[in-house]
């Protein structure tokens, strides 16, 4: 059964198609659109694909672009939209938010994603799940699949503009990471980078205290690939992770059904 899997964040949507539901399915083909190009998914990349018999995805930008992409869907195809919602538990994850519908879906998601990648590869262990997309979460999860709790941060284009737009001074092209930056622009970068660093460390800090082992750590999200190389913690990089997440989802609700 074809499954079309879509993460809406705050910059970029990204889909994916799989020939079934099922974990470790390897997709037929994938894309990513900026959100104001999502208008154009129906008269372009989506109209090459095989109509989908199932959708599930994850959305936290806002409910017009969430209806926008939907008319997409509704152009070519009569497949139903469905929307994960955070939940108290899920696919083995137990949510500890104190609203655990308030929790972002696209971290919920992320989570199960890297459980169930955990648990397929090697012993139980606590989790640290970072993404870094628009914004950026540092998730803490237990060796029982319990959601203890995250961080959300700036992501880096947030950082900078903020400081551009709170300073006379710092309108500068990006720089280079740097340990000791000399210039404005390497100051800025590497301030950022490091920042993001600093606060995934202090959460493997915590987890190891909490949980008395050492995390299994996993990072995603569009700039994923900047801060992986800055981490002194060693962290797998997993472009999927969300799309993961989606396929057990989906596979866990058509096995319940
Ligand atoms: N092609 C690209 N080149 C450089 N940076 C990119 C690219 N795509 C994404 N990014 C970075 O990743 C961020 C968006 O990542 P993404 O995971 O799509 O975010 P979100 O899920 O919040 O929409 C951007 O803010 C940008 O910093
Ligand atoms: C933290 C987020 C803004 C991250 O968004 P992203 O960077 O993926 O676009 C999103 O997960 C969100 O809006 N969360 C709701 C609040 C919460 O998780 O507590
Ligand atoms: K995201």
């Amino acid at each position: 059964m074809t499954f079309l899997a879509v993460d809406i964040g705050n910059t970029r949507l990204k889909w994916a198609l799989y020939a079934h539901a099922q974990q470790g399915a390897q997709p037929l083909a994938t894309g990513a659109e900026f959100l104001e190009n999502i208008d154009k998914l129906a008269d372009g990349e989506w109209s090459r694909l095989g109509p989908p018999e199932r959708m599930l995805g994850c959305c936290v930008a806002a409910d017009a672009v969430k209806r926008r992409v939907e008319e997409q869907m509704e152009e070519l195809w009569v497949v139903p939209a469905h929307w994960v919602v955070a939940s108290a538990a899920e696919a083995g994850v137990i949510n500890g938010y104190d609203h655990p519908t308030r929790l972002g879906a696209d971290r919920w998601v992320g989570m199960i994603g890297a459980r169930h990648r955990m648990l397929a590869n090697g012993p139980i262990r606590p989790m640290v799940v970072v993404m870094v997309g628009t914004a950026v979460t540092v998730e803490a999860v237990d060796q029982h699949g319990r959601f203890l709790g995250g961080f959300i941060l700036p992501g880096h284009g947030i950082m900078l503009r903020a400081l551009e737009s709170g300073t006379a001074g710092l309108h500068v092209p990006t720089g280079e990471v740097r340990e000791f930056p000399t210039n404005t622009s390497d100051a800025l970068t590497s301030g950022g980078t490091f920042a993001i660093a600093g606060a995934i460390e202090r959460m493997v800090q915590h987890v190891r205290r909490r949980c008395g082992t050492e995390p299994a750590c996993y990072m995603t999200g569009g700039a994923g690939w900047k801060m992986a190389p800055h981490m002194l913690e060693q962290f797998e990089l997993v472009e999927s992770l969300i799309f993961d997440g989606l396929l057990v989802i989906a596979g866990t609700r058509a096995g319940a059904a």
